[in-house]
């Protein structure tokens, strides 16, 4: 068992750059099953995420080789099926994206229900929808997914709930089927632009990615291409809120500040101050903030993966600020931790009140998922004394290096095993 052990209360100074995107890897990584051919996909995420998919693909068939730290060369000409089970799918959330590319490309798939942060409910009611629409028939039973089609036929898909995982799942899908296929109300986040750039850099025919409208002609065929994954907007987020509650000056570097407007309006309205320059943003910042309210939204607005963080940061911020998560209705299960740390914050169902407090104080706490993780790490970097963190596993399905790009800005973080 790993632990991450912060003395908290050290500024932040001096550069952290920006890895590959988590969220856009992990579903361009399944994606490559549609090439039947080689891929590269660059600035990959050291995670354990990104190695549990490579791995994944591997023993469906795949030849997958690490050609430098970040990049792999996906060889998917092989695989005949994709059957990935229970122990294989639970791994994670974007295992659910063998599905779409598996059904795109062989027209049947099974996978068993996927893993991820235990953060609600998260049904996958909207994938189906958008597989069945195309033509598949959807079958679940003992925990595994079953698509078919005889063929897949584009179709005019409206979403009922702005999803992420459904619109890529769609769009995967769809790359391949006969005739046009509409996605409405689908999602805009950052990946989802990342994504369509894959497919077309395969050869597919997707237009609108990043508005509400998603049009994809179908082609006949795709093959390989090389790509380099955008920079992780939620780790960005992340290291700008950990500079804004530690103090200090710290360039957040391999940015695209566009992705970053949330956060950085807020921080401003905070008191911190964000200078943005070309592709990296400086975040200067005394400790001494007042407080904001936020609410979660779908991109551009606030997003939800950086609630958890921002939440810490609000702690011990002048005056009271309200969270309101209106994505994931179990997304609070960090705030019990940040009590032990002194904290004062009330959740009546999801919206949680913060009253600011002078600080917090080192505790021993524990990470129920991957930014529930991140949040304890900028509480412990801001507490009186030392922070304990359990279950370091979710942390390092998300943060590339994070200890060392911690220490290299100057705090004191170490991982200890123990027993
Ligand atoms: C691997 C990955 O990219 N994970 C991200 C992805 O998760 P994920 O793709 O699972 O999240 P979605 O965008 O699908 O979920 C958004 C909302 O839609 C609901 N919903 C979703 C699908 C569906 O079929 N039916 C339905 O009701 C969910 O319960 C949730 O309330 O987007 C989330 C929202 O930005 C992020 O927090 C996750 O980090
Ligand atoms: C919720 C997240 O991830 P996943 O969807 O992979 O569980 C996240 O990255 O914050």
């Amino acid at each position: 068992m790993e632990k991450l052990i912060i003395e908290g209360g050290q500024q932040l100074r001096g550069t952290v750059k920006i890895s590959g995107f988590k969220n856009a890897a992990v579903a361009i990584i399944p994606a490559t099953v549609l090439a039947g051919d080689t891929c590269v996909i660059d600035n990959l995420p050291q995670i354990s995420d990104v190695k549990i998919l490579a791995d994944m693909l591997s023993s469906l068939g795949a030849t997958v080789k690490e050609l430098r730290p970040n990049t792999l060369e996906i060889n998917t000409t092989a695989m005949k099926d994709c059957y990935a089970d229970y122990e294989l799918a639970k791994e994670l959330r974007a295992s659910y994206y063998l599905l779409g590319a598996a059904l795109g490309r062989f027209k049947k798939a099974k996978v068993a229900y996927p893993g991820g942060c235990s953060i609600g409910s998260r049904p996958i009611d909207q994938h189906i929808k958008g597989f069945e629409a195309l033509g598949a028939k959807v079958t679940i039973e003992h925990g595994i997914i079953s698509v078919e089609a005889e063929k897949l036929v584009g179709a005019e898909i409206y979403l009922d709930v702005v999803s992420v995982g459904a619109t890529i799942n769609i769009m995967l899908a769809a790359v391949m089927a006969e005739g046009t296929t509409v996605i409405d109300n689908a999602a805009k986040e950052p990946h989802i632009v990342d994504m369509a750039n894959f497919l077309n850099c395969m050869g597919a025919d997707v237009k609108g990615a990043g508005t509400d409208v998603i049009k994809i002609k179908g082609v006949e065929k795709l093959g390989g291409c090389i790509h380099t994954v955008i920079p992780d907007q939620i780790e960005a987020g992340t290291y700008m809120i950990a500079a804004a509650a530690a103090g200090g000056n710290v360039l957040i570097d391999n940015v695209i500040p566009k992705h970053l407007e949330a956060i950085t309006a807020k921080l401003k309205e905070m008191g911190v101050n964000v200078i943005e320059n070309g592709e990296s943003l400086r975040i200067i910042s005394s400790g001494n903030l007042k407080n904001v309210s936020i609410k979660t939204l779908v991109y551009p607005g606030f997003p939800t993966d950086l609630q958890q963080p921002m939440s810490s940061l609000l702690t011990t911020a002048k005056g009271t600020g309200i969270v309101t998560e209106t994505i994931f209705e179990g997304r609070f299960k960090h705030v019990d931790e940040l009590k032990r740390m002194g904290a004062n914050i009330k959740v009546e169902g999801r919206v949680a009140v913060i009253h600011g407090v002078k600080n917090l104080t080192g505790a021993k706490v524990v990470a129920s998922d991957l930014r529930a993780g991140a949040s304890l790490v900028v509480a412990g970097l801001m507490a009186k004394g030392e922070t304990e963190i359990e279950n370091v596993q979710y942390i390092d399905r998300g943060y590339d290096q994070l200890e060392q790009k911690l220490i290299s800005l100057g705090a004191k973080v170490r991982r200890e095993h123990r027993e």
